[in-house]
């Protein structure tokens, strides 16, 4: 672990800009996956990337982890630009900035035991262990993500441990690096409902103890609520609003939000709960012009429709990429979605169960 100041963030990500480029027959151009994304990552604290599918929180998480090349931006490891060009470089890195997936039955290999998995991340970030001492590396690695009694686990292949397991052997594998950054990309959306509040509290348990600084992605808000600490929500490659979770969560400033809020729990029926039937996501290859909400949004205007929003201050270290909190004389008047759109259920309504703030009960796996 660095013994990074709490104000400096350990990671952080500068401007982050990615398009791909795409050809079809007679076709060609660049998906605007991300653009101009600025995230800091803190010691001990979660922040939560929300967002529907395709806003592009799986593309930040991969450029976090460097296995694609940035378009353009910079990323920044306790303050030194880390961008990396060789393998070296990127050996280095990833012994600080591990990254857990979503599918804990395709991330690890079902041919190989538990030992082996876990023997091979600890040689590869600590050296050769052996004997004692690397019997003493699993037992740790087994204990801090809670499969206990170890002896129970060790010798297990993939395919005899439940979905929740496997993904605590992911999350070993990745500690095996002692890693002062995890990025988590929808690490419990493949889970049985049952098990995902056990691996939160687990990876709550990591926050804390081990100071470690997560990025937790999800289209889940209620979860992002319940676990982390800040809230960035994306839509279509950009950030349109960042703040403490509660506040995010419970006083969403930008219309996007506001109806990720009351879609909750499921922001990809999104479209069927808006009532009006606003369109659908923007094509990335074109996204519209402004703010790319323009097309699904209530209240756009001109403005809206012509110049991108930046992310203006909201309240107390909050931010709303949107005109309507602008000084702007032709900014739109910006209400609630509820009051345009009528009632939908609230966060609420579904917070309660099973992410619930006070308590809940854990399952082991
Ligand atoms: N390798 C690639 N080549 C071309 N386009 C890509 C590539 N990877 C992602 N995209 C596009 O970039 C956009 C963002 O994708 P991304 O997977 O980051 O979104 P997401 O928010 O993580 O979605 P999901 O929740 O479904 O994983 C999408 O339009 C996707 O089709």
């Amino acid at each position: 672990m660095s013994n990074t100041q709490p104000e400096q963030p350990v990671l952080r990500a500068e401007a982050l800009r990615k398009h791909f480029p795409v050809r079809g027959i007679g076709t060609s151009g660049v998906v605007h996956a991300v653009d101009d994304v600025d995230l800091d990552l803190h010691a001990g604290r979660v922040v939560a990337l929300v967002g529907e599918s395709g806003s592009g929180k799986s593309t930040i998480a991969r450029l976090l982890a460097q296995l694609m090349p940035l378009t353009a931006g910079r990323i920044v490891l306790d303050g030194e630009d880390a961008t990396v060009h060789n393998r070296r470089a990127f050996r280095r890195y990833v012994g600080r900035v591990q990254m857990i997936f979503q599918d804990p039955f395709g991330s690890i290999n079902p041919i190989h035991p538990v030992r082996y998995t876990l023997t091979r991340a600890l040689r590869i970030h600590r050296g050769r262990l052996r004997g004692r001492e690397l019997e003493a590396a699993l037992d740790e690695l087994l204990e801090r993500v809670q499969l206990t009694p170890t002896a129970r686990y060790v010798d297990k292949y993939p395919h005899e441990l439940s979905g929740g397991q496997r993904q605590r052997v992911a999350i070993a594998r990745a500690l095996a690096a002692n890693p002062d950054v995890l990025l988590a990309d929808e690490p419990i959306s493949m889970l049985d409902v049952s098990i995902r509040l056990g691996i939160l509290n687990l990876l709550k348990d990591l926050r804390d103890r081990l100071k470690i600084a997560i990025l937790y992605i999800t289209h889940d808000i209620a979860s992002a609520r319940y676990f982390a600490d800040r809230t960035m929500v994306m839509y279509a490659g950009r950030i349109v609003e960042t703040g403490d979770s509660e506040s995010v969560t419970q006083d969403p400033k930008h219309p996007y939000t506001q109806l990720l809020v009351r879609s909750a729990p499921d922001p990809d029926d999104l479209e069927a709960r808006a009532h009006g039937a606003r369109g659908e996501a923007p094509s990335l290859v074109n996204p519209p012009s402004g703010c790319r909400f323009n097309p699904r949004c209530p209240f756009a205007t001109e403005l809206c429709r012509t110049e991108v929003p930046p992310l203006l201050e909201v309240g107390e270290g909050r931010q709303a990429a949107c005109w309507g909190y602008s000084e702007r004389p032709d900014r739109p008047k910006v209400t609630d979605v509820l009051e345009v759109l009528g009632e939908r259920p609230g966060l609420d309504t579904v917070a309660g169960a099973p992410y619930s703030t006070n308590g809940g009960t854990e399952a082991s796996t």
